[in-house]
Formats: structure tokens, C-alpha cells, sequence
């Protein structure tokens, strides 16, 4: 059986990220920037529908299993995704709510993949039967992400609300295993994990996951009211450093997302250890970079709302009024994104601000703005410093 391998977006070997508009989130697949600056789109995070069978604690979606009103019909999602080109050679990931919920997602898949766009998937894993991963297979999907919150049923369901989602997530990671496609795991940081980590990570190796996301929690959507369940910026410091050292120790890929600053803790200690960050010695991390939200990442909601990302619900637009590429390169607020000088408090002057960005999802459900600074980054910027 062949197995797909999914490229990650990144520059080419030796050739800095950065377009010619000297954007870090710039395309990967060799287009510069487009002549007017607009950096190209490396991601999209395409919420197909908002429904879901899981009741997760922490979900940003709120998201419940009744059906949203104001889903885009297959016709807009069509539409949508012949402006995807546009914008760059975007992968597109195809989230929700729970993706497989909607019933044409092999038909939208088959659309893009028509249209030359590579696809990747996220679902909770729990609908995925032989079947599904079978059609995922024929359809073309490179990688599906599969969130494990916990290292077993118990701590996994009761953070996911449904008993059995453990175990109904694990037969699904066998079916994709059965047809060959990769998978990653997706993991929320909390309190509550935190101790499980080790745990987790040996799970991921022993199903044979690609990649572990870690992904540290935004208190938004039903994750607002988990107030005790985020971490300090000191303890983020720490699982931070952490990751950093763990990274050398397995030849899995790890990333962690929604953790900005761990690209400033990145360079620190690869300067401390004198290693050059270069994609050879950090692959993906030396070449990305923290918040690429409007930079190189989008997020496009159920009905058609772009924002930076799933976790800030900031309307940069409506795909049903403006094209979507319009969007991309005019919206007020992802131009604010693309330029430092609209950044508040340390975000503002941090010399490190190119490769991180902070949280501007966090900036804005803890700050109140989403140019705000990060507020769980524990380091003072040299200006800031001096200006003390
Ligand atoms: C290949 C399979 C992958 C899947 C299925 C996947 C899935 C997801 C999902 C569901 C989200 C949340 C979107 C949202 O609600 O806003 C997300 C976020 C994100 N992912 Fe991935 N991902 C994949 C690979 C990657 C890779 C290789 C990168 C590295 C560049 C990446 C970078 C990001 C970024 C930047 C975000 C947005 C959160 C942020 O602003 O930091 N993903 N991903
Ligand atoms: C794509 C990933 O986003 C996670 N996810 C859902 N809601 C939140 C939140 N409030 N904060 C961080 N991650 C979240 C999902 O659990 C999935 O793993
Ligand atoms: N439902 C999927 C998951 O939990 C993706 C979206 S989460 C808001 O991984
Ligand atoms: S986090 Fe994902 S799986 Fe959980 S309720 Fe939200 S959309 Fe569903």
C-alpha cells in the first residue's frame, strides 16, 4: 500500500521563509510574495460545519450536534475554494465542529484536490469507520489530525464529555492505519494535563502518530470558563523549555501551536547551546514562525467569516460579500497583523516579535485587544527594558 506523505509548508533548504516582502509567514512552495506585498497563504483552517457529536470542555466552537443555521451551501463552498489559488498554494485544513459531520466533505475534498490545493483533515476521530477512511484515502486526504487530550479513556472523555470517545478515537486511528494515511495528535494543554504529558507523547508513539501539536489553551468559547486550567506564563516558560529539550530526544515532529513564544525560546536556547537555527538543526520551527494568524494562516468559519484564527473572532470579512483573496489582502485588521508598529505593550518593541507575535487571541479574551501583548510571555523586551 502506498503511503502519502505529507510535505510540511516551509522554505526550500538554505532559502530563508520569508517572500519578498520580507513576511516570516511567506509561501513555502517557492511563490514570493505577490507584487503588491500581500504575503502569500500557507494554511487555511476551513470550519466545513461547527457541528459536532463531542462536548469538549475547552472547545472554542461551543460547538454542540444540532446543525448551524447559515452553513455555506455546497455551491458557496465551491465558489470559496476557486479563490484558494489566488491566495497562494494554501493547504487547506478541513475542520469544524466535526468535519465529517458534514455530508458532502468528499465532494468538497474532491473539489480542491481538483483544483490543485493539497487537504488535510482534522476530525475528533470518533465517526472515522473503515468506510470514511477508505473515502479519505480515495479522496485524497495527506494527514488527519486526531485530538487525545489524555493518555487514557478516563482522563481523555471526561475532558471531551462523551464516555467511550477514547477508545472510539483509537479504533479510528486504526482504520486510517489500515489504509495507510498519516495522522498527527493534537494536544490542548491544561493543569490537568500537564502532569500526563510523558504519557501522552509515549501513546503517541506506540500508535505511530507522524507529529504531536500541542496546542496551549485560549480561554475562549466554552474554554473561557476553564479559568483554573491555564497555566501560568511561568509554567509555560517551563513546558516551553521542556518541549525544547524533549524535541532532541525523538525523531517524531513536534510543534507546539497557540505558543508563540516558544519560537523566542527556541533562539534563545539554541543560542546558548551555539547551534545555528537553520532548518537543518530545527526543521519546520527555524522556518515558520509563533502567531501567523493573517500572516500566513487563516481561519474561515461555518458561514463564511475570516478571521486570523478558530481561537479570535475577529470578522476580517465575509466570503458570501467580498472574494475571498480580497480579504486576505485588505482586511484592516490583517494588515495590522502584517506590521509590528501597530502592536501594543511589549509585542510592540520585542526584538523577538518577528518570530513570535504573541497570542493575539489571547491578547484579546485576557487584554481586551487583539493587539495587545501576549499575556502568559514571561520575557521583558531589551527596549522595554531600557525604557524601565
Ligand atoms: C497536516 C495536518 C494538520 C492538521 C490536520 C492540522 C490541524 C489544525 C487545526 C484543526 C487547527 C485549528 C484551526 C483553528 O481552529 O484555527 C490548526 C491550527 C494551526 N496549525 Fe495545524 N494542522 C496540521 C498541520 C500543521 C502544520 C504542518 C503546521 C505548520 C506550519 C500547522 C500550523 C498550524 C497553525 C499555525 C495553526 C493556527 C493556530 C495558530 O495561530 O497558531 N499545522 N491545525
Ligand atoms: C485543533 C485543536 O484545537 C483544539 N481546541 C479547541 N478549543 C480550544 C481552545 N479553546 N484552546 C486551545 N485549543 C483548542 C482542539 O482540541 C483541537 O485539538
Ligand atoms: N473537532 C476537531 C478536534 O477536536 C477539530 C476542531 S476543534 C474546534 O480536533
Ligand atoms: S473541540 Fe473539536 S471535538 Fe471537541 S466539541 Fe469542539 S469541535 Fe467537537
Amino acid at each position: 500500500m502506498t503511503k502519502t506523505t505529507f510535505e510540511h509548508p516551509k522554505a526550500a533548504p538554505g532559502k530563508p521563509a520569508h517572500g519578498a516582502g520580507g513576511h516570516p509567514g511567506a509561501c513555502p512552495h517557492g511563490h514570493g510574495a505577490a507584487q503588491d506585498g500581500t504575503p502569500p497563504l500557507r494554511l487555511i483552517a476551513w470550519e466545513i460545519t461547527r457541528s459536532c457529536n463531542l462536548a469538549c470542555k475547552h472547545c472554542r466552537a461551543e460547538a454542540h450536534t444540532e446543525p448551524y443555521p447559515g452553513e455555506l451551501t455546497n455551491a458557496e463552498a465551491k465558489a470559496l475554494i476557486d479563490t484558494f489559488p489566488e491566495t497562494g498554494n494554501p493547504i487547506v485544513i478541513f475542520t469544524g465542529g466535526e468535519p465529517l459531520m458534514r455530508k458532502d466533505w468528499p465532494d468538497l475534498v474532491r473539489y480542491a484536490k481538483s483544483k490543485g490545493l493539497r487537504c488535510v483533515m482534522a476530525p475528533n476521530g470518533t465517526l472515522i469507520t473503515p468506510e470514511v477512511a477508505k473515502t479519505m484515502k480515495e479522496v485524497g486526504i495527506e494527514r488527519v489530525s486526531i485530538s487525545i487530550d489524555g493518555p487514557c479513556k478516563d482522563t481523555h472523555d471526561e475532558f471531551r464529555g462523551v464516555p467511550g470517545a477514547f477508545e472510539a478515537s483509537m479504533r479510528g486511528i486504526q482504520y486510517l492505519k489500515d489504509e495507510g494515511i498519516e495522522f498527527q495528535i493534537n494536544t490542548t494543554v491544561t493543569r490537568g494535563n500537564l502532569g500526563m504529558f510523558k504519557d501522552i507523547f509515549k501513546l503517541c508513539e506506540e500508535i505511530g502518530a507522524v507529529a504531536w501539536h500541542i496546542f496551549l489553551l485560549v480561554p475562549t468559547g466554552r474554554g473561557a470558563e476553564l479559568g483554573a486550567e491555564i497555566i501560568s506564563a511561568q509554567e509555560y516558560e517551563d513546558v516551553l523549555n521542556w518541549f525544547y529539550d524533549f524535541r532532541k530526544t525523538t525523531s517524531m515532529q513536534l510543534k507546539a501551536t497557540c505558543a508563540p513564544h516558544y519560537h523566542r525560546i527556541l533562539r534563545q536556547r539554541a543560542k546558548e547551546d551555539g547551534i545555528p537555527v537553520t532548518f537543518e538543526n530545527f526543521g519546520l520551527d527555524a522556518v515558520s514562525r509563533g502567531c501567523l494568524g493573517g500572516v500566513g494562516f487563516c481561519f474561515i468559519s461555518h458561514t463564511g467569516i475570516v478571521q486570523p484564527c478558530g481561537y479570535l473572532e475577529l470578522d476580517c470579512g465575509d466570503v458570501k460579500k467580498t472574494p475571498f483573496p480580497e480579504i486576505w489582502k485588505n482586511s484592516k485588521h490583517f494588515n495590522e497583523f502584517r506590521n509590528q508598529d501597530c502592536f501594543e505593550g511589549k509585542c510592540g518593541v520585542c526584538e523577538y516579535h518577528k518570530v513570535c507575535a504573541g497570542c493575539r487571541a489571547r491578547a484579546y479574551t485576557m487584554n481586551g485587544s487583539h493587539l495587545a501583548e501576549e499575556p502568559l510571555c514571561s520575557y521583558t523586551p531589551r527596549k522595554a527594558k531600557k525604557d524601565a
